[in-house]
This record gives structure tokens, C-alpha cells and sequence, in this order.
């Protein structure tokens, strides 16, 4: 052969040791982001792409297999067969079907508890020793249902919870300070979505903290600002970081780029054992005062076990009174579901 002729074998590539495989399972609007993300961060050198849409996953695998000149990612596959995602290092769950009209949320997560059952106990065949991050909503109570499903420790299994709400609220912080997102330092945890909680007291410009300079942020009661001005124009950060994320789904209807971006960053720290902190779904039992068996966003360090380490933050009476509201309430989803 031409191969033959050109080419002395001299060696075959048989180390799976530093293969850094990654699977994305949903090749929507957000997973294509994260693949794409992923891909062009050079982040992993194999990706594997499953979706139940047979044609539009074959169309997409050959779409970026054609960017491989551009790219340092050997091996770009994909399959409605979940054989092809055996060996990955983290397997990205953005599958899962839309809110209709008007659904309630426990419908929509029991439809998503039936898409799960499909998708989670055969990644875990193929690669026991996976992590899995979940992204298909709700996150949090998904990731509780993938951790179920998976029989994995509760240390490999997170969902990107609020990350994206950490990097909107960094954003607009930014915005208002007029300095670059990486200097201004603040996370939002708790349950993903309207009900997170930002964390003001740990805000700061190269350790010059926003509450030491606007007091009236933390003492507040509740987000209702009692005065009007800088307070009240700080707390709007964090209504903003809820209400763009309408706004976006108004303007385009759906979010992709800043999604896919913030889970590559989370793959980054998890496939190259990097021990950055990020506020990511995770088990907060016995946490915070949480009784309930619920994931919620905390601080936690991420590296190539998954969670490797959990930040004990000092939180208010009233960060923490929001945090438990948000576990009874998923928990009172959690309960009813016929997994
Ligand atoms: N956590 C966050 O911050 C965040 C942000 C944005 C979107 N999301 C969530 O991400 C999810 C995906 O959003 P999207 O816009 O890409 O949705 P989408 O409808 O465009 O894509 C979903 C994909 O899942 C696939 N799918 C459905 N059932 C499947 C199965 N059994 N196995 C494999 N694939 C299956 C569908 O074919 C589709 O390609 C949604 O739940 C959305 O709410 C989360
Ligand atoms: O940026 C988004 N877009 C979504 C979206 C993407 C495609 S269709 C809807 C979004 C946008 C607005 C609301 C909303 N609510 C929701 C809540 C529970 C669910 F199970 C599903 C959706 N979801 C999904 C989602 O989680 C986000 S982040 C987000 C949402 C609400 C408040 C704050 C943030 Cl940081």
C-alpha cells in the first residue's frame, strides 16, 4: 500500500494511560458548544459524541472531524451506540428533553429521569471509572438522579450547577467595575437558577473586599434593598445574573456559548488534575446544617477524582436559611420520582 511504501512502522500507540477522553452525551445547542469549546481549548485528545438523533450526530461528528487541521484532538468519534464512549476519563451530560408550556418542573424531571436511565448506566459500563458532569436541567436534581443511577462515589458525580451563574454574576461585577472578570473574584452558590444565592462577604478586587466597602450588601435582609443607591445597585447584580438569562432565551432562545466555555473550563480542571475551586453541584449533606440527600453548589477543588475537596465557607443566618429552603425543596421533588 501507499502507507507501505511511505511509511517504517516502528511502534504502536498502545498507552491508554494519557489518553484524555471525554464523552458529551446530547448534541443540542449546548453540547455542541461544549464540544466545540473543548475542542478548540485543546482540552482532551479524544471526544466522543452520543445523541438518540442519529443523522444530525453523524452530520456534526463529520463537521468538526473536518476542523482537525485545526485542532490537537486525535480523535473525534461518535455513536448512538455507547460503545464508542468507552475509556472516557469524564463523561458531559447535556441530554434531556425541553419544558413545554406550562410543564411542571416535577414533569419535566421525571421525563428526564426516563431519558437518564437510557444514558447513565451504559457510560458507566463502557468506562467505570468515569466522572460524570451533569448539565441537562434541572442540574441539580439530575445530578442527584445520575449519581443514583451511576452507583459511582458521590465525588465523581457533579453537575456545573453554578458555575454559569458565578461566571455571569463575575461578568457584571466587572461591567460595573470596569476591570477584567479574572480580577473580580465572587461565586454564587446553592441551587442553580432563580433561587442562588450570592455570596457577597467573598467578593473582592485582589483581596479588597466589595462588602468591607459597601456594608449595607451583606447586612441586608432578604434581596429587598430597605435603601436605595449603591446597595441597592449592587444587589440588582445578582437579579441581573437571573434575569439575562431570560433575556438571552427572549433574544436567541436558548444560551449556548457561555455555557459550553464554563464546562470546558470545569473539563479542564477535572482531566488535567489541576485542583482549581469552582462552585459546582455537589453531595451537601451534613453541610451548611442540610439534612437532606441533595446536591447544591458549593466551592469545591476539581481534579482528575472529581471533587477532591469542599470548602467549608462561612456563611450568614441568612445565606445558609436559603441554602436549606432550596435542599427542602428539591428533596420534595426528589422524593416522589419513580427512578
Ligand atoms: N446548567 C446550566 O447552567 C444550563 C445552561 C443552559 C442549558 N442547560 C440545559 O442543558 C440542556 C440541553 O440544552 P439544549 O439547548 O442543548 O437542548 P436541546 O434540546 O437543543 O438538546 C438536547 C439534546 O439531547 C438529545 N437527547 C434527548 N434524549 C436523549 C437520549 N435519551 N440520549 C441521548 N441524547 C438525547 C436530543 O436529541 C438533543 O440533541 C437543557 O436541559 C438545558 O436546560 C443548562
Ligand atoms: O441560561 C440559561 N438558559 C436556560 C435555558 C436554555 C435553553 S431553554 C432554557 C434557562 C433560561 C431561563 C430560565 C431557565 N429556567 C429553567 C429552570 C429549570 C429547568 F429545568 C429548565 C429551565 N432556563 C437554562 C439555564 O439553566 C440557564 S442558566 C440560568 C437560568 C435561570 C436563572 C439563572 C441562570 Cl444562570
Amino acid at each position: 500500500t501507499v502507507r507501505e511504501r511511505l511509511l517504517n512502522e516502528v511502534s504502536h500507540d498502545t498507552d491508554t494511560k494519557t489518553k484524555t477522553k471525554v464523552t458529551i452525551v446530547g448534541i443540542g445547542q449546548v453540547g455542541m458548544a461544549c464540544a466545540v469549546s473543548i475542542l478548540q481549548q485543546h482540552i482532551a485528545n479524544e471526544v466522543a459524541l452520543v445523541d438518540v438523533d442519529k443523522n444530525k450526530l453523524m452530520g456534526e461528528v463529520m463537521d468538526l472531524q473536518h476542523g482537525s487541521l485545526f485542532l490537537k484532538t486525535s480523535k473525534i468519534m461518535g455513536d448512538t451506540d455507547y460503545a464508542v464512549t468507552a475509556g472516557s476519563k469524564l463523561c458531559v451530560v447535556t441530554a434531556g428533553v425541553r419544558q413545554q408550556e406550562g410543564e411542571s418542573r416535577l414533569n419535566l424531571v421525571q421525563r428526564n429521569v426516563g431519558v437518564f436511565k437510557h444514558i447513565i448506566p451504559p457510560l458507566v459500563k463502557h468506562s467505570p471509572d468515569t466522572m460524570i458532569l451533569v448539565v441537562s436541567n434541572p442540574v441539580d436534581i439530575l445530578t442527584w438522579v445520575a449519581w443514583k443511577l451511576s452507583g459511582l462515589p458521590s465525588s465523581r458525580v457533579l453537575g456545573s450547577g453554578t458555575n454559569l451563574d458565578s461566571a455571569r454574576f463575575r461578568f457584571l461585577m466587572g461591567e460595573k467595575l470596569h476591570l477584567n472578570p479574572t480580577s473580580v473574584h465572587g461565586l454564587i452558590i446553592g441551587e442553580h437558577g432563580d433561587s442562588s444565592v450570592p455570596v457577597w462577604s467573598g467578593t473582592n478586587v485582589a483581596g479588597v473586599s466589595m462588602a468591607t466597602l459597601n456594608p449595607q450588601l451583606v447586612h441586608k435582609k432578604g434581596d429587598k434593598s430597605e435603601d436605595e443607591g449603591e446597595a441597592a445597585s449592587w444587589n440588582k447584580i445578582h437579579h441581573d445574573v437571573v434575569h439575562s438569562a431570560y433575556e438571552v432565551i427572549k433574544l436567541k432562545g436558548y444560551t449556548s456559548w457561555a455555557i459550553g466555555m464554563s464546562v470546558a473550563s470545569l473539563t479542564h480542571s477535572l482531566l488535567w488534575n489541576l485542583r482549581t475551586v469552582h462552585a459546582v453541584s455537589t453531595n451537601v449533606q451534613g453541610l451548611h446544617d442540610i439534612k437532606e440527600e441533595v446536591f447544591l453548589s458549593v466551592p469545591c477543588a476539581l481534579g482528575s477524582s472529581g471533587v477532591c475537596a469542599v470548602l467549608k465557607q462561612p456563611l450568614s443566618e441568612g445565606e445558609k436559611a436559603k441554602l436549606n429552603e432550596s435542599a427542602h425543596t428539591l428533596w420534595g421533588v426528589q422524593k416522589d420520582l419513580k427512578m
